[in-house]
């Protein structure tokens, strides 16, 4: 149940969530303000009425801005203007509260400057610098009539003097951002390279360069696999492949040849074969093949229409030769371990080769 509200309040869209907690920080910010402005109404130091005012100002803020980011797809607001509403919201709020907080007011400014520090993760520089000017303008002018109109209560002096401090807090803050933007686009840069990296080892470490089929460590763990999984009503198959005399493949037309053998052979292999059937290159010209879920007669069917295709393909390079391979297929038996199969297939598939090669031995 708490489960279904926390969905429902803050979404389950990476993107809606992260403004969602954007936006939950700044509520947060609200009921420390909040708490602390009773204090001062409290202690006589605020005007109830107009403090009640801004509370009242503040909490349908929050609310219409929930609403918005809620809706904003709808809407078609773009993330960073609804970033931008709520930041210029919250600097008439840190306005308001510096007008009605009489001696505590210079404490009102940490807040201006919380909110633009918030901007500077939240949005690009450009329109940080915009608002820290809306800040400092803002600001400067409800000093201006702060003391123009009430002079007693808000020397000008001291609210020249406070708004210097200000003015150089918020620029100095805004110059940060321009720092801070381009340190994030370096680390943005640095995250896509070692994904990228990380997508190369991932297939340099599981497919076979030559052939593009999955290499002999990535078939082992393949295996291991096969080994954890629950038997189903159908057998698997192991066979063991080996293209005919490419020895002299290699001798008579080179090895780049010999290359485009592999290459051709893995490609017509392939094509032969279900979703779920692996094919891998499990030494030089030797390929191990995992069918899963199939009765021996049709894995030995498989390793036919195979042979047929290996048969038919054109190589580059080759003049016409014809290429073609043995191989030993055995059925694993329940609990059997891969490697015990792997055995028996080639050892049936040393009885292929002995018989005169291109053929299928089932062992
Ligand atoms: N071009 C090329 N040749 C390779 C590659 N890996 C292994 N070989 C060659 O494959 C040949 C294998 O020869 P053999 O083991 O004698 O086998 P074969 O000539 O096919 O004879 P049978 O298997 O008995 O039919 C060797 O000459 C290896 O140099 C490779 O990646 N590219």
């Amino acid at each position: 149940m708490l489960r279904r509200l926390a969905i429902l309040l803050c979404s389950t869209d990476p993107r809606l969530h992260r403004m969602l907690q954007y936006w939950a920080a700044t509520c947060v910010l609200y009921f420390v303000c909040i708490g602390l402005l009773l204090q001062q109404v409290k202690h006589g130091l605020s005007d109830p009425g107009a403090t009640q005012g801004l509370m009242l100002f503040g909490a349908c803020g929050a609310v219409a801005f929930y609403v918005l980011i809620r809706l904003h797809a709808r809407l078609k607001l773009a993330p960073d203007q609804l970033a931008v509403g709520q930041a210029v919201f919250s600097l008439v709020c840190s306005v308001w509260a510096y007008a009605i907080s009489g001696p505590l007011r210079a404490a009102m400014l940490t807040m201006t400057v919380v909110i633009i520090v918030f901007c500077m993760f939240a949005l690009r520089p450009r329109q940080t610098h915009l608002l820290s000017a809306f800040a400092i303008l803002g600001m400067g002018a409800a000093m201006w009539w702060l003391q123009a109109h009430d002079p007693l209560r808000f020397p000008p002096v001291t609210e020249a003097i406070t708004f210097g401090y200000l003015a150089g807090a918020l620029m100095s803050t805004a110059l940060l951002s321009g720092e801070m933007s381009k340190l994030r686009s370096r680390l943005k840069h640095q995250k896509r390279e070692l994904s990228d990296a990380l997508d190369t080892i991932r297939v340099l470490a599981t497919v076979d360069e030559l052939t593009s089929l999955v290499n002999r460590r990535h078939m082992n763990s393949v295996l291991e696999a096969e080994e954890r999984r629950h038997a189903s009503v159908a057998d698997t198959c192991i066979a063991l492949l080996d293209i005919d005399f490419f020895k002299r493949v290699n001798d008579r037309y080179g090895h780049a040849a010999g290359d485009a053998v592999l290459r051709c052979f893995s490609a017509a292999a392939r094509a032969a074969l279900r979703d779920n059937d692996v094919l891998a290159r499990w030494g030089g010209e030797e390929f191990l093949l995992l069918l899963p879920d199939i009765a021996p007669a049709d894995a030995q069917a498989v390793l036919e229409r195979m042979a047929e295709r290996v048969r038919a393909m054109t190589v580059p390079g080759l003049d016409g030769s014809r290429i073609s391979f043995s191989a030993g297929l055995a059925t694993r038996r329940a609990g059997e371990p891969c490697a015990e199969v792997i055995s028996r297939a080639d050892k049936a598939l040393y009885l292929a080769k002995e018989a005169g090669r291109d053929r299928i031995v089932v062992a």
